[in-house]
């Protein structure tokens, strides 16, 4: 990534801001059927649609030759009898394209009163984002609407897009619509975007204003045995919280762990809210994607953190779509990470001996 012009950067965070606007006036008007279920039973709505069709449209206009590795496609959308849907994603996707939302954004980023699209030209959008991915060259992994439960809860979700290089990830950028500005103040101001470039640190900037504000910092603390806790999923088929229970209690971790979904944990991690990401597999034979996983593990690395697998290993973004086979995710502060892996690995001894 050339770091002496950042175009990747402004880019994407101009991308992501699009699309959280997009998303959170969606959630106050979302009706009932505008949302579907996936073969693999979760559900996608016209957000996670219109977020990934603004996102890879404005991607295609500014760098034209970079392929898309994105969690949507269009077929569904293709149907007959999905008209209604595709109506509304058309719409939604060219408002937010074509809003003028000013703060400091470039034409030259391919948004803007002219940059409306036609329905075949937004449905082929979306579908740029199905590159199988792979070990070389430049692409980017999108998450256009992570959480989507949390999303139709009303509560924590994040628009995720990282620029990957030659396998590893060089630019993240996460914007959470939900999340207060200060966990501090949980009921003060909500909607921040957090910007890490590889070898130049984590950043937090606020939603409204992303351009003309200052970059906020961010680093992950040090704990002590009673600030420290674990960031995890609401949902349990996606991670096996009676495991997290297990290694808090080895760790002697009495403070209880913040449940939240989507990468809004690996932000928090990133900025002290919570003091480590654990995510094991629930055994079900569900892999893990790239685009859930490459924006927060570079947030957390720049913000002084470590993330490896449950074996200790680094995640693999070269492999495909996928991170490959299922090891968990542990995610932390450099001390605490390699106290974590230990309990982690006593934890899984404890169970193969009892089994
Ligand atoms: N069985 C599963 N195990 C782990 N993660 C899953 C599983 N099913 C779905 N996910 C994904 O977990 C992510 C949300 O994780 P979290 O629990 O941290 O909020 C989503 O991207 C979700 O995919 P999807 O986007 O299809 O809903
Ligand atoms: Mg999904
Ligand atoms: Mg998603
Ligand atoms: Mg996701």
């Amino acid at each position: 990534m050339s770091l002496t012009s950042a175009a990747e950067k402004q880019v994407a965070v101009a991308a992501v801001r699009r699309a959280c606007v997009l998303a959170s006036s969606v959630f106050n008007k979302l009706v009932k059927n505008e949302t579907l279920t996936k073969d693999d039973k979760s559900p996608v709505t016209v957000a996670d649609y219109s977020a990934q069709a603004v996102i890879n449209t404005v991607l295609s206009r500014t760098f034209p030759d970079d392929p898309i590795v994105g969690e949507e496609d269009a077929a569904d959308l293709r149907l007959e009898s999905a008209s209604t849907l595709r109506s509304r994603i058309v719409e939604l996707a060219n408002e937010a394209l074509t809003a003028d939302l000013r703060a400091g954004e470039q034409p030259t980023w391919g948004l803007g009163p002219d940059s409306a699209q036609t329905v075949e030209e937004l449905l082929s959008t979306i579908d740029r984002g199905n590159y199988a991915g792979g070990r070389s060259g430049r692409m980017w992994a999108l998450d256009p609407i992570d959480g989507t439960k949390g999303f139709l809860r009303g509560e924590q979700y994040a628009v995720c897009l990282a620029l990957i290089i030659n396998s590893r990830v060089e630019l993240g950028v996460i914007g959470c619509p939900n999340l207060p500005v200060s966990a501090s103040d949980p009921s003060g101001p909500r909607g921040c975007i957090f910007v890490a470039v590889r070898g130049q640190g984590a950043h937090q900037l606020p939603l409204d204003d992303p351009f003309s504000s200052t970059p906020t910092p961010i680093s992950i603390p040090t704990f002590t045995q009673e600030t420290l806790n674990l960031l995890e999923s609401v949902e349990k088929a996606h991670a096996k919280l009676s495991f997290n229970e297990k290694v808090a209690s080895n760790l002697g971790i009495t403070r209880p762990p913040t449940r939240m979904d989507s990468q809004a944990k690996y932000c928090s991690l990133a900025r002290g809210d919570g003091g480590v990401y654990l995510r094991m597999p629930t055994g079900v034979g569900y892999k893990e994607k790239i685009w859930d996983h490459a924006p927060g593990s570079l947030l957390v690395e720049e913000a002084g953190g470590v993330v490896s697998d449950s074996r200790g290993e680094p995640l693999d973004f070269g492999l495909g779509r996928t991170l490959g086979e299922n090891f968990g995710v542990i995610a932390a502060g450099k001390h605490v990470h390699s106290k974590v892996l230990d309990a982690v690995k006593r934890v899984k001894e404890e169970e193969e001996t009892s089994q």
